[in-house]
């Protein structure tokens, strides 16, 4: 409806056009009232974008953020871009796609191209894992002999939906009968019970710590009569309810010691470069047996940014950014007080 180009008001700033596309559970959880005013007091207004009309009828856009997936949004985007080639798309399909396999996920962390001289004895990298495409291949010993109990087999697909969420703990051989190919079966690895997550948006990177599975220890493994498998959903993603089993788990919790914030940071740039991507989130988990080592475990787009500490200040700077990158006017400053936020 408004025209963007148009000035608000005598001595006021140009207006910038955000257009988010975004699931209604995302819409709900991302955009809050408090990130839509720290925009506004900024100049940029978030508007949704239905992506079932065309783009072109919508906006005119100065950014487009979306985690919506399929050929006809792709269709959209691609013709939004191929008219509109100076206006920023965050981020482009081609490159979220790679995160939608959790084999082509994990590659790219062992291909990074992180100084780690610079970092003592800190190290990264990712679990042993084997892709697993179908039932017969689930009892052949050579692919297995790769691998050491306990296992965790995670859907190969990682698309958002419940099911590419559903994992299983595997304790031992016959664990593996009742799995669902194709699936990824990556070595479990004891860390303390405690999971960094790293959020990145653009230059950003925060690091929390969240709950994660407890270590599995040696009894469970030698356990011929237990079951031979367990499984669980986003163990990540529970509330933070406290019951007196978790009692004992939070305290550990505040304990944990973070990673390096120089290596985290490192770790992070490298993975914003190879994987082109702006807006995600990675997991990381410090290995037990090795405290300096840290192993890279899942990467998420578009994760949940509201629960980062100073959301609201972080993704404002960050579209500010974005739809300035083109302006040629050296000395902008990128944070002048905000107009109108609480
Ligand atoms: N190799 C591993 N060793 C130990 N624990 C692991 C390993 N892989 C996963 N986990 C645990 O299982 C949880 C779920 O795994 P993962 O993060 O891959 O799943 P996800 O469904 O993609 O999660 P998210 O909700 O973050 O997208 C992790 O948060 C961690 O607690
Ligand atoms: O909201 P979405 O559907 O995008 O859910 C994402 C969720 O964010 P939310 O907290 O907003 O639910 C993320 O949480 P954090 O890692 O940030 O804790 C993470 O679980 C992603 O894997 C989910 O993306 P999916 O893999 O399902 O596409
Ligand atoms: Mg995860
Ligand atoms: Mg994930």
């Amino acid at each position: 409806p408004n025209s963007t180009e148009s000035m608000a008001g005598d001595g006021q700033r140009r207006r910038y056009l955000i257009g988010y596309a975004l699931a209604p559970k995302k819409q709900q959880s991302f955009i809050q009232p408090s990130l839509v005013s720290r925009a506004a007091g900024r100049g940029m207004d978030l508007v949704p974008v239905d992506p079932s009309r065309p783009l072109p009828e919508q906006g005119p856009f100065h950014l487009l953020i979306h985690k919506l997936y399929g050929e006809e949004w792709r269709g959209q985007l691609d013709a939004f871009s191929a008219a509109h080639p100076a206006v920023p798309v965050v981020d482009p399909p081609h490159a979220i796609d790679r995160l939608h396999n959790r084999i082509s996920m994990l590659q790219v962390v062992s291909e990074l191209d992180v100084p780690l001289h610079a970092h003592h004895h800190h190290t990264f990298g990712i679990p042993s894992q084997v892709v697993v495409y179908d039932v017969a291949a689930l009892s052949d010993s050579g692919l297995l002999a790769a691998l050491r109990f306990p296992l965790i087999a995670k859907p190969l697909v990682a698309d958002g939906t419940a099911k590419s969420h559903k994992m299983s703990l595997v304790y031992h051989r016959e664990g593996l009968r009742k799995l669902r190919p194709p699936l990824v079966l990556q070595e479990f690895v004891n860390h303390g019970g405690v999971i960094f997550k790293v959020y990145v948006v653009g230059a950003h990177v925060t690091c929390v710590k969240r709950r994660s599975l407890p270590d599995v220890s040696s009894d469970v493994l030698q356990d011929a009569s237990a079951e031979g498998s367990l499984s669980f959903s986003q163990v990540s993603n529970l509330p933070n309810e406290r019951t007196a089993q978790e009692y004992y788990d939070d305290m550990r919790l505040e304990d944990a010691i973070m990673p390096p914030t120089a290596f985290i940071n490192d770790i992070a740039a490298a993975l914003r470069r190879a994987l082109g991507l702006h807006l995600f989130n990675f997991d990381m988990i410090r290995d037990a047996r090795a405290g300096d080592r840290y192993l890279v475990i899942d990467i998420n787009y578009f994760p949940g940014y509201a629960k980062m500490p100073g959301y609201e200040t972080v993704l404002t700077d960050f579209f500010w950014e974005m739809v300035h990158k083109d302006d040629d006017t050296p000395n902008l400053n990128p944070n002048p007080n905000d107009e109108d936020v609480k």
